[in-house]
């Protein structure tokens, strides 16, 4: 149940609620709780360091829907496919609106690069655009990139594994794979290894991104004094917003000078923002914000096969599915996809239990609203709480365990599965819902499957004696990556390099 402080301008249509209420008010931000369970206690520093599991806590004790003040800001938590979907995918309507963060938003962003724009001309613009280079029929054409780098990938991974003798990182291998991608699809680039000084510099930047515009964890994002005064979190931003100009704005500039000068300059998302760009009224900081936010949003994709070996029973019914199914002659491609359904589990289930996004991008009301006997007013910041969602044990059984048998009959791409009437049936909700649902499914879904269908193909992956996969450690505060790792690939079959080659 939907239960509100006791503040003058909210008002509470249900005025007796029996529902205790979560108080994290102006005056008690960094206090304790004031509610009446002792499981429901927690404080701001609580939302610090993996908020969902907080969120979840307190879900658990104040049901699928409550609210909760962060300084100025009031939030409602849902925690429950039904509610998502009645608020977000329903009334789109008023629920696809974005509220500018300080740090994210204003100081990042600068209002721009259709992740933090608020719901209006200037986002559909963005939107209309970036869907030009990720619908289905962009992502048909440029299969053969995708396809590409995942071959790419698991040549280089095999040249520098030689044969299981030295250990590896393959979040680094899978994350050039998509960094490569996003860069083909931006800017018409690729890098040729993991030592390309480009790997490390946008790795770095979309870290740090991750890492500082958290959805709930900067109070500066929520009590105005502080945003007049000088902190570490500002600077941070600030720093971050000048290295997203300097590094995409200067390919972007690279580009732009070439096409001015009669060159041949390869299609990609910058290209047809350049020559739209009196059309479409763009100026440099709108191109180079969307820029940014497809190489932020982009990269983080594919980096989850490194999971695997956590797995070892998961990886052989895999491989022997691939035997049976592919064979070892040939890479296994998007077309097999169909007949490989416990390869598809695998990745469902990596989706479900290891989302990048525990509480998606924040959508804010943009006008008062009545959801059922409650009042939702304007300027209300709806988080998607999917972490509570993806362990309902309801819907799940037992959903701390990593058990892909639970998608075996699931035959939908998420992007459809999103589309169904009941959300309950929904296979998972990292790409979140309504509107403003992740425009870049397709591709991702489509490089995660080249790449680990590849990977599995390839290589039996282990972990190394003293060097444990700690699958609850993560890197970042509104992105995640596990933490980084280290395993032993060995090729599974003579004829493997052959068939790279
Ligand atoms: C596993 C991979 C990915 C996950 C889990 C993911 C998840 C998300 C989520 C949760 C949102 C917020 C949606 C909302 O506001 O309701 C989002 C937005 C977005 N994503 Fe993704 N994403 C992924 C890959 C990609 C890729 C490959 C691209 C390609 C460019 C991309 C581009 C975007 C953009 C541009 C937005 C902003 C949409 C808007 O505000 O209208 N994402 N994504």
């Amino acid at each position: 149940m939907l239960s509100f402080p006791p503040v003058s301008r909210v008002t509470f249509l249900k005025k007796n609620s029996e529902h205790p209420r979560i108080k994290v008010g102006y005056t008690n931000i960094c206090r304790q709780l004031n509610a009446s369970a002792d499981h429901a206690s927690g404080s701001f520093l609580s939302l610090k360091r993996y908020p969902e599991r907080t969120l979840d806590r307190w879900a658990k004790y104040y049901g699928p829907i409550y609210s909760v003040w962060l300084g100025n800001q009031l939030f409602i938590i849902v925690s429950e496919p039904g509610i998502a979907k009645g608020l977000m995918a329903t009334h789109v309507a008023v629920f696809s609106d974005r509220k500018e963060m300080f740090i994210k938003s204003q100081t990042v962003l600068v209002g721009r690069g259709i992740t933090a724009s608020p719901y209006g001309k200037r986002w559909r613009k963005h939107r209309r655009i970036a869907s030009l280079w990720l619908n289905r029929k962009a992502v048909e054409s440029y299969t053969h990139v995708l396809d590409f780098e995942a071959t790419d990938m698991i040549h280089h991974l095999h040249r520098d594994c030689t044969d299981g003798m030295a250990d590896v990182n393959p979040q680094v291998y899978a994350g050039r794979c998509s960094l490569n991608n996003m860069l083909t699809i931006t800017f018409g680039f690729r890098t040729d290894s993991i030592h390309h000084p480009m790997v490390a510099r946008a790795f770095r930047l979309s870290r740090e991104f991750m890492n500082i515009t958290g959805p709930i964890s900067n109070l500066v994002d929520f009590v105005p004094i502080l945003q007049r005064l000088p902190s570490n979190m500002r600077r941070r931003a600030r720093t971050l917003h000048s290295e997203l100009v300097n590094v995409y704005g200067g390919l972007i500039k690279e580009i732009d000078e070439k096409m001015q000068a009669g060159g041949d300059v390869q299609d990609c998302l910058v290209k047809t923002m350049l020559l739209r760009k009196e059309e479409e009224d763009l100026d440099e900081l709108d191109i180079t914000m969307l820029a940014s936010a497809f190489m932020i949003g982009g990269i983080e994709t594919v980096r989850r096969p490194s999971l695997i070996p956590a797995h070892p029973h998961v990886q052989k019914r895999a491989q022997d599915e691939l035997d049976r199914i592919v064979g070892r002659d040939r890479l296994p491609t998007v077309e097999d996809e169909a007949n490989l359904p416990y390869c598809r589990a695998i990745i469902k289930e990596i989706e479900r239990c290891h989302n990048p996004f525990w509480l998606g991008t924040p959508h804010m009301a943009s006008r008062d609203f009545v959801y059922g006997e409650h009042l939702i007013p304007k300027g209300t910041v709806v988080v998607l709480n999917t972490w509570t969602m993806h362990h309902d044990p309801e819907r799940w059984g037992s959903p701390m365990e990593f058990a892909p048998d639970r998608y075996a009959n699931e035959q939908l791409h998420s992007s459809a599965s999103a589309k169904l009437p009941n959300p309950k049936e929904r296979d998972h909700w990292i790409f979140a819902a309504g509107r403003r649902i992740c425009p870049g499914m397709l591709v991702a879904e489509r490089e995660i499957w080249l790449t680990i269908s590849r990977m599995l193909w390839a290589f039996d992956m282990q972990h190394i004696a003293g060097k444990p996969i700690d699958l609850n450690e993560y890197d970042g505060e509104s992105g995640r990556s596990p933490a980084p790792i280290e395993v032993r690939l060995r090729p599974r079959f003579e004829g493997a390099r052959k068939v790279l080659e």
